[in-house]
C-alpha cells in the first residue's frame, strides 16, 4: 500500500454524504420531494423577489468581532411570556407536514423537543392538535387564522387552550393565498389523505353561487376577512395571550399592540404571500423602535444560519422562527432531521456569540453588527 493513493471502495459524491449543513438539507429536500411538493414547501410567491431579499438583506449585514472577552458561564437562555427557553430559535408554524414525513407534526415536535426548541403548531396541521400535544415536549404555541367570524375563531382558540397550548399566534398577513407561480406550474393540490383536520366543524364562509359579482375576492370573500376591530375583540376574548404574526410596518405593529396583541412577529411569511414585500430583517429595526419594548418582538423569514439569528437579535428581535430549514430537516430525515437542523442553528449561534465576544443574549447589542456591510470600508 505504501506510496499508493488510497482509493475508497465506494467513493462518496457530494450528493452521497450525510447532510452536514443547512444547505445540504435544502439540496437533499429539493431533490427528494415531488416537484409539486417542492413548489409548495420550498418556493415563494411570484417571481421570488421577496425570497431573494430575505437572503440578500441578511447577507448584507456584517458582524463585528470582539476578542479576549470573558465567555465563562455563558448561555443562550431567555424568558418569553413567562417561560424560560434554552435558546431563541423557534419552529415556525407550517401546514400539512404529513406530506413531508409520515410522522407529520408529531415528528417535528419530537425533533424540536430534542433541541429544546419551542414549536408553533399550525392550525393547518395534518394531525389533530391534541395528538401532537400528547407527545409532551415543547409544542406549546398554536397558530391560527381568522375563521370566518369571531365565534369560529374563539372556538378554535378555546380548543387550543384546552389542549394545553400556552400562547396563540394569529397570522394576519395571508387573508388570501399569495400568487404562487411555481405551485401553478406544477399543479400542486392536496391529496385526499392530507387535510387540515383541526378545522373540521368550524364555520365556513357562505358564498352565493348565483351572484353575478365580477370580483370574487372583493365581493365574495372580503366580508369574512378580519379587520382591526375583529383583532381587538379577539384579543379581549381570547383565553390565551395573542401574538400577531405577519407585521412589516411600524404603523401596523403599533396598531396591533393597541388592539391588544401580547407580541408581534415581524414576518413576510417566508416570501409566500406578497412578492415585492420587504424582507423582515430590513424592517425589523424600525418596528423595534416604534414598539419601544412594550411587547416581545419576534421575527422570521430567511433565517438560515446561526449568524442570522445573531443579526436578528442584534437588531432588536427577542427570538426568531425558522420555517424552510425545518421543512427540509423533516423531509430528509424525519424527527432526526428536524433535531439536526435545529442543533446546527444552535451551535452556529453559540459560535457567532463566542467570536463576537457575547456571553449572553443580552450582550448581542446593535453595535455587534454592521447594518450595511457592503457600503462600509
Ligand atoms: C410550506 C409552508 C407552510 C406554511 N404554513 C403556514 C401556516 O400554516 N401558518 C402560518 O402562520 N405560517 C405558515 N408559513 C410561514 C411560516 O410560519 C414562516 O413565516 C416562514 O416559513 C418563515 O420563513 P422561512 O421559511 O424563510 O424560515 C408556512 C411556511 C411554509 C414554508
Ligand atoms: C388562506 C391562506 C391559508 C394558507 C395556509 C397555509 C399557509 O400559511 C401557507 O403559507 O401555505
Amino acid at each position: 500500500m505504501q506510496g499508493q493513493a488510497f482509493i475508497p471502495m465506494c467513493p462518496m459524491t457530494s450528493a452521497d454524504h450525510l447532510p452536514l449543513t443547512l444547505p445540504d438539507y435544502h439540496a437533499r429536500a429539493a431533490e427528494a420531494l415531488q416537484a409539486e411538493h417542492a413548489a409548495y414547501f420550498l418556493s415563494g410567491a411570484g417571481e421570488g423577489v421577496t425570497m431573494r431579499s430575505n437572503r440578500r438583506d441578511f447577507e448584507a449585514i456584517g458582524l463585528r468581532p470582539q476578542v479576549l472577552q470573558d465567555l465563562r458561564n455563558g448561555d443562550t437562555k431567555l424568558t418569553l411570556f413567562g417561560t424560560q427557553m434554552a435558546h431563541p430559535i423557534l419552529v415556525a408554524p407550517f401546514a400539512y407536514q404529513s406530506l413531508l414525513d409520515e410522522g407529520g407534526e408529531t415528528a417535528t415536535a419530537q425533533g424540536a423537543t430534542a433541541q429544546e426548541a419551542l414549536m408553533v403548531l399550525s392550525a393547518q396541521s395534518s394531525q389533530p392538535m391534541e395528538e401532537v400535544r400528547a407527545q409532551g415536549g415543547t409544542c406549546d404555541w398554536f397558530q391560527l387564522y381568522w375563521q370566518t367570524n369571531l365565534d369560529g375563531t374563539l372556538m378554535l382558540a378555546d380548543r387550543a387552550a384546552k389542549a394545553g397550548f400556552q400562547v396563540l399566534v394569529l397570522t394576519v398577513d395571508a387573508p388570501v393565498n399569495g400568487v404562487r407561480d411555481d405551485e401553478m406550474r406544477t399543479g400542486f393540490v392536496l391529496p385526499d389523505t392530507v387535510r387540515p383536520v383541526n378545522l373540521d366543524g368550524l364555520p365556513q364562509p357562505v358564498f352565493d353561487p348565483l351572484s353575478e359579482d365580477d370580483s370574487f375576492l372583493f365581493n365574495r370573500i372580503a366580508h369574512v376577512l378580519p379587520r382591526w376591530d375583529d383583532l381587538r375583540s379577539f384579543c379581549e376574548q381570547s383565553p390565551l395571550p395573542v401574538v400577531v404574526k405577519g407585521i412589516l410596518t411600524p404603523e401596523d405593529a403599533t396598531r396591533a399592540v393597541k388592539a391588544g396583541a401580547a407580541g408581534v412577529i415581524v414576518s413576510n411569511h417566508g416570501a409566500r404571500v406578497l412578492d415585492g414585500a420587504p424582507s423582515a430583517i430590513s424592517v425589523l429595526p424600525n418596528i423595534v423602535q416604534a414598539l419601544d419594548g412594550s411587547v416581545p418582538v419576534l421575527m422570521d423569514s430567511g433565517v438560515r444560519r446561526g449568524s442570522d439569528v445573531f443579526k436578528a437579535l442584534a437588531l432588536g428581535a427577542d427570538a426568531v422562527l425558522v420555517g424552510r430549514p425545518v421543512v427540509c430537516g423533516l423531509a430528509v430525515a424525519g424527527a432526526l432531521g428536524v433535531s439536526h437542523v435545529l442543533r446546527l442553528l444552535r451551535d452556529e449561534l453559540e459560535v457567532t456569540m463566542a467570536l463576537t465576544g457575547c456571553r449572553t443574549l443580552a450582550d448581542i447589542t446593535p453595535d455587534r453588527v454592521i447594518p450595511d456591510a457592503h457600503r462600509l470600508t
